[in-house]
C-alpha cells in the first residue's frame, strides 16, 4: 500500500454509511494512473485509512465522479430549476428571479444615487460579460465598442480586469493599458501600464500568492494535453497560476471519460483543487485566494481598505465571480452584477443579460460621470 493515493468517493460523513467506492492509482498494479473504483464494505474502508495514514499516504475526500458529471451539465453558477412536484414553471421562476435580482439598467437610478459623493471602483469579469461565450476560448474577442467603453470606464473610474485566463492573454484581447489586471482567478495582480487619469502606472507586478505554483501548473498542463489529446474537442488552456481543461466541443458521451482523466491526474497533485466554471473543469492551487480576496487586495491598494467613501461595483457571469458578490455582501459595500439569461443561484443584487447589455451599463456609468464633472 505505499505510495498510494485513496480517494474516498462521496462527502457523506464516513461513520453513517455501509460501503464506499473507493479509487486507487500511483499502484504497480494500475500504473497507467487511471484511478480504479471498489466497493468496500465500511469496516474494510475504515482499516484500509487506517494503514494509509499510518504510511503518510494522501487522503482526499473528493465529490463521486457522478456528482462531478452533473454539476459539467449544470451552468455556471449553477442554474435554479423548477420543481415539478410544486408546480413552478419555467416563467414563474424568471419572474420571481428578476424580482430578487432586478436588471443593473432598471435600478441604473438607484445605483448612481448611491454612489452619489463616493468613489466608484469598477470590477470587471472577461469571458461572458466583456466577451460574449464562444466555442473556441481563443476567438473570445471584444467588440471595438465594448474595448472604447472599457477605455472610457478607465478614465473615469479606477478599473480593473478580473479573469480566470492568464493576464497577457486577456491582455491581448483587451489592448487597454490603464487598467488593472487580475489574471489566473485573481493570483496575478498587475497595475496599468500605462499612467491613468489616477497617476497611477508602471507598477506591473503587484501580487502573486501562487507562485511557487508555476513549474507544477506547467508540468500537470503537459500531462493532461498528453492524457486529453484522444479525445476529441478536449483543450487544454494555460492560464499560468491556474489552468483549464475545456469540455464544450467534447461529445458528451466522453464527459465521463475526461473527468476521470483529470480526477486521475489530481490525485498526484493534492495541492491542487477542482472547480467548473462554464463548460470547463477549472484546475488551481488549494490556496485561500480567489477573485473575491482580489477585490479587497485591489480596493486596499487604492487605499480603500477601510473607507466608507467607495461603491465597488462588479460584474461578472461565472461560478467564479461568485467569491467577489460574497465580499461586496460581507463588506456591506457596492453592487454584485450577474450577467446570465436565466435565473442562477447568485451572491449577486441585480443582473444583466448579456455582454450587450453590460455594454449599455458601461455607457450610461460614463455619461452620468461626465455629467455630473460637468455640473461641478
Ligand atoms: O473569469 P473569466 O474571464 O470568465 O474566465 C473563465 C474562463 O473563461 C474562458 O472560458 C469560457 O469562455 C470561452 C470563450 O467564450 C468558452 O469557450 C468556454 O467554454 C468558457 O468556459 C477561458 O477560456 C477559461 O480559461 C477561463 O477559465
Amino acid at each position: 500500500m505505499t505510495n498510494q493515493n485513496v480517494i474516498v468517493s462521496d462527502r457523506k460523513p464516513i461513520l453513517g454509511l455501509k460501503t464506499f467506492t473507493v479509487s486507487v492509482s500511483n499502484s504497480p498494479l494500475f500504473s497507467n494512473s487511471f484511478p480504479t473504483y471498489f466497493n468496500f464494505p465500511r469496516r474494510k474502508l475504515l482499516k484500509l485509512l487506517e494503514v494509509a495514514d499510518k504510511n503518510n499516504n494522501n487522503l482526499v475526500v473528493a465529490p463521486k465522479i457522478t456528482s462531478l458529471i452533473d454539476s459539467m451539465r449544470d451552468s455556471s453558477p449553477t442554474r435554479l430549476r423548477s420543481s415539478s412536484h410544486d408546480s413552478v414553471s419555467d416563467s414563474d421562476d424568471k419572474t420571481s428571479w428578476i424580482v430578487r435580482f432586478p436588471s443593473a439598467l432598471d435600478m441604473f437610478d438607484e445605483i448612481v444615487n448611491a454612489a452619489k459623493g463616493k468613489q466608484i471602483v469598477m470590477f470587471l469579469d472577461y469571458d461572458g460579460t466583456l466577451s460574449p461565450i464562444v466555442e473556441d476560448p481563443d476567438k473570445a474577442f471584444i467588440t471595438h465598442e465594448m474595448r472604447d467603453v472599457v477605455k472610457d470606464v478607465a478614465s473615469n473610474f479606477p478599473t480593473a480586469i478580473v479573469t480566470g485566463r492568464a493576464i497577457d492573454k486577456v491582455r491581448s484581447f483587451v489592448k487597454v493599458n490603464e487598467i488593472y489586471y487580475a489574471g489566473s482567478h485573481g493570483m496575478d495582480i498587475e497595475g496599468p501600464t500605462n499612467e491613468n487619469s489616477y497617476g497611477q502606472s508602471n507598477e506591473r507586478v503587484l501580487f502573486q500568492p501562487a507562485r511557487e505554483f508555476l513549474p507544477m501548473i506547467e508540468k500537470v498542463v503537459k500531462i493532461l494535453e498528453e492524457k486529453t489529446k484522444w479525445i476529441p474537442g478536449a483543450m487544454v488552456e494555460n492560464n499560468k497560476f491556474c489552468l483549464s481543461v475545456h469540455f464544450r466541443r467534447v461529445d458528451e458521451k466522453r464527459w465521463t471519460a475526461l473527468a476521470e482523466v483529470v480526477k486521475s491526474v489530481l490525485i498526484d497533485y493534492p495541492k491542487l483543487k477542482l472547480t467548473q466554471g462554464r463548460k470547463v473543469l477549472e484546475i488551481r492551487p488549494t490556496i485561500k485566494w480567489d477573485k473575491g480576496q482580489a477585490l479587497n487586495f485591489l480596493l486596499k491598494s487604492l487605499g480603500y481598505e477601510n473607507s466608507e467613501d467607495v461603491v465597488p461595483v462588479y460584474i461578472g457571469d461565472d461560478r467564479t465571480d461568485e467569491d467577489a458578490f460574497k465580499i461586496l455582501r460581507e463588506r456591506g459595500q457596492g453592487f454584485g452584477i450577474l450577467v446570465s439569461k436565466v435565473p442562477k443561484d447568485t451572491n449577486a443584487s441585480y443582473s444583466l443579460q448579456g455582454p450587450s447589455q453590460v455594454n449599455n451599463f458601461l455607457e450610461r456609468l460614463v455619461e452620468w460621470k461626465r455629467k455630473i464633472v460637468g455640473e461641478e
